[in-house]
């Protein structure tokens, strides 16, 4: 029996099929490379190069491998090219999900992972956010995944079909061994900007709003380790092997960090002092976005290992470094 991860060349899909192969499981990638790269596959992964909105592919994918579940990690991630492009959204998250899905009930596919993301609650009234915190996505990324997640709440009730919904804050670091990272040049996320800065690949770093109704006046946000996340994904499958019923699930540690105390430990744990500059706000930017983690606790027994910043921090550094040695290859 073997998972089958769609974005498996990716940042996040790589530390799964990485938690994957290091507890013994077979896994099979499939990944268009529109942003991932061939060098992120484990070589223990067989590796199909498509598209996951292929119901074709997929249905043979299944019947050649035997999948038994699907974790869901394809898609398109940056909020403001939603923005500009959202029918190019919502073709590649969620018109190409349900081809996904699809091809998970034809082929009797019981077992379905989905990442989804804590945009769907948009500027979010209260905090920390619970999984019955109102759904308001501010962007078409939050309703195209939004949409994913409703897809799958009614297909599941008509077929045999269980999932859990795993709504992601934000993830950074990399793989404590320094097996995978996240490795897109043109990346906008705060800590992967930082230990750029730090690292002397960019001039500064801007803070973009310093006005914002927080503490020190920049957003805060939960930033969650990416080997915890994908131990929470590990978590999943053999709850829903275990018969459990479908579930949403926040993921995060319910622990806020501003921006300057981030770009702060990111001073401290590399020993840089990179330029800060103040900048305005950028579009879209709720000012908090704290996950309450109750629910995942409780329904899946994860227990975060890695929650600290300076060591979400240190392992995002040692990635950066050893991404140096691929500036050829890393987009
Ligand atoms: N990075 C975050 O902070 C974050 C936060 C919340 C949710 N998520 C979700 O997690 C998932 C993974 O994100 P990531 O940060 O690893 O992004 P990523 O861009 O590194 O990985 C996405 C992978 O999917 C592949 N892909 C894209 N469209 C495809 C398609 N149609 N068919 C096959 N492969 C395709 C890409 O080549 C890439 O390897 C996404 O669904 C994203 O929405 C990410
Ligand atoms: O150079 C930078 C980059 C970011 N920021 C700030 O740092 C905070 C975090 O920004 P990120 O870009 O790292 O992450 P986001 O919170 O915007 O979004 C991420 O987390 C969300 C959930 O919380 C979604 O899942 C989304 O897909 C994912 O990109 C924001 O206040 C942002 O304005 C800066 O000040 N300077």
């Amino acid at each position: 029996m073997t998972v089958l991860v769609t974005g498996g060349a990716g940042y996040i899909g790589s530390h799964m099929v990485l938690a994957l192969v290091d507890s013994g499981q077979d896994v099979v990638v499939l990944d268009d490379l529109s942003t991932g790269f061939p060098w992120m596959i484990h070589p223990k992964a067989t590796f199909v190069k498509g598209d996951c909105g292929d119901e074709a592919l997929v249905s043979q994918i299944v019947q050649d491998h035997r999948i038994e579940a699907i974790a869901h990690f394809a898609g398109s991630i940056v909020v403001p090219d939603s923005v500009v492009d959202p029918l190019g959204y919502y073709l590649n998250n969620t018109v190409k999900s349900r081809a996904l899905i699809s091809a998970a009930v034809r082929n009797d596919v019981r077992r379905f992972i989905f990442s989804s993301t804590a945009a769907v609650y948009g500027d979010a009234k209260e905090s920390p956010i619970s999984e019955s915190t109102p759904l308001n996505p501010v962007s078409p990324y939050g309703m195209s995944k939004l949409m994913t997640e409703l897809m799958l709440r009614d297909t599941a009730a008509a077929h045999p079909l269980s999932y859990v919904i795993l709504r992601y804050f934000n993830v950074a670091g990399a793989d404590p061994q320094c097996r995978s990272g996240q490795s897109s040049r043109r990346a906008t996320h705060l800590i992967k900007v930082a230990t750029q800065a730090a690292l002397g690949e960019r001039t500064h770093l801007d803070i973009f709003g310093t006005d914002y109704p927080t503490a020190d006046g920049t957003c805060e946000r939960d930033y969650i380790h990416v080997s915890d996340l994908a131990h929470a994904h590990l978590l999943a499958l053999d709850y829903l092997r275990g018969g459990g019923e479908s579930a949403v699930l926040n993921c995060g540690y319910g622990r806020g960090y501003s921006v300057r105390e981030v770009v702060e430990a990111v001073k401290r744990v590399s020993g840089a002092a990179f330029d800060v500059r103040h900048a305005e706000r950028r579009a879209g930017d709720p000012a908090t976005l704290v996950a309450d983690p109750t629910a995942i606790r409780d329904r899946l027994k994860w227990e975060a290992k890695l929650d600290h910043l300076d060591t979400i921090i240190a392992h995002a550094l040692a990635w950066e470094e050893a991404l140096k040695g691929r500036s050829s290859e890393a987009a």
